[in-house]
């Protein structure tokens, strides 16, 4: 039987009450529900620049000619799905939020001495969504007070990081681009902060493939330890963006200009035992073993005097804080102008027109 009115009029009501839904849900309601009370898309292709309100369109045109009936029923089924999460959010009452310092997506656990911050979100190749960037800060923040003596970065699923979510882009923030932006330099410049300040020995677990800034980033750690299946890949310039994470600084450092080009301007993937040949990795492990043995290491590790090593560390980074937050916030300040740019509206409209299946 066809969702009534009053269904949909339900549904509408109930959707309101969903906390922080991603882009690709927020993009799915938008045109389910343009498609419900106004039928096929009527409007012109919004200007190129515009990247949110061409997402918006993007997503409602691809519903093509689906009857409103149908596209109501959808919407309510959609709803529906998202139900239980909004039970729980309604029934958790105001003081619901987001319990610190975990999150739905990064996920922290401590054991042996070691705290281990973990993107848990597989299903979509641990992308980081914005309120994932606030939620790595909170975990760092908490992992540097805690009592443990090392900190572990690594991914749920196959994937260690497919980089920013690219949805990010077409978030639907209130205000206009250039405000959105602002923000979004100033949420990327406060995660990179955060790991150049953090004051104890940071481990990547290179768990599977890593993608743009999830790469970058390893650039801070102390120690990155990689599977052998995993690939490094900073398709920046695809992308009409550009490097952060402090890396335009830190992998010519590393690795060299010439490789750090190859890397971070031609775009050119690598795999776990070239980016141990160049630096990046510290130490290549099978896959079948790397969880094994990374984690017998580290526990070996952290038997090590926790002051001790949080004091060499600071001998170790302290000299080259100041130029790296000075090279953070000139990343961002280009990062951002480039994210206005038609290059990345267009490269990242491919990428969600090729994935926008609603
Ligand atoms: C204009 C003003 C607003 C500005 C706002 C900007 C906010 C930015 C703030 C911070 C910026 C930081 C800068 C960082 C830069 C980068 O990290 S650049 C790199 C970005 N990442 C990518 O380009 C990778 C894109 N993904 C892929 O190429 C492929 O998904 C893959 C990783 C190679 C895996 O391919 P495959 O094995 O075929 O799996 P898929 O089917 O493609 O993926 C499974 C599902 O996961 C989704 N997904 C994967 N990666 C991303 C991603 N990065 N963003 C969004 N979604 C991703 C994919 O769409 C699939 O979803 P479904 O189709 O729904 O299953």
């Amino acid at each position: 039987m066809r969702a009534s009115q009053e269904d949909f009029d339900s549904a509408v009501d109930r959707m309101k009450l969903l906390e922080d839904p991603d882009s690709d849900t927020k993009l799915k309601l938008y045109a389910l529900y343009k498609q419900a009370t106004e039928g096929p898309c009527n409007v012109p292709r919004p200007e190129v620049l515009d990247i949110i309100r061409k997402a918006k369109w993007g997503a409602w045109n691809a519903l093509g000619s689906l009857p409103k009936e149908a596209a109501r029923q959808n919407y309510v089924d959609f709803v529906s799905s998202l139900t239980p999460s909004l039970e729980s959010s309604s029934q958790a009452g105001p003081g619901a939020g987001r319990s610190l310092p975990e999150s739905e997506h990064v996920v922290m656990t401590s054991e042996d001495s070691i705290t281990t911050i973990m993107l848990n979100r597989p299903a979509k190749k641990n992308a980081i969504t914005i309120q994932m960037y606030q939620d790595i800060i909170l975990a760092l923040k908490a992992a540097g007070k805690d009592n443990s003596a090392i900190t572990v970065f690594t991914g749920s699923g196959d994937y260690y990081s497919s980089g920013n979510d690219l949805t990010n882009f077409v978030s639907f923030a209130s205000g206009d681009l250039e405000k959105i932006s602002e923000e979004s330099a100033n949420t990327l410049r406060n995660v990179v902060d955060t790991f150049i300040d953090f004051p104890k020995p940071l481990v990547a677990a290179v768990n599977g493939p890593a993608v743009g800034i999830s790469v970058t980033l390893l650039g801070l750690f102390d120690t990155v330890y990689a599977s052998d299946r995993a690939t490094l890949h900073t398709p920046f310039t695809s992308l009409g963006q550009t490097p952060e994470g402090c890396s335009s600084y830190t992998f010519p450092k590393i690795m060299g200009p010439a490789k750090a080009a190859e890397m971070l301007i031609f775009g050119k993937k690598i795999t776990a035992r070239e980016a141990c040949a160049q630096g990046l990795v510290t130490e290549v492990f099978p896959d079948r073993t790397f969880q094994r043995e990374v984690w017998t290491r580290l526990r070996e590790y952290a038997k090590n005097s926790p002051n001790a090593m949080r004091i060499g560390k600071q001998l170790l980074r302290s000299s080259e804080k100041e130029k790296l937050h000075a090279v953070n916030a000139e990343e961002c300040r280009v990062g951002r102008e480039r994210w206005l740019s038609e290059e990345c509206a267009a490269a990242v409209q491919s990428f969600l027109s090729r994935k926008a299946r609603l």
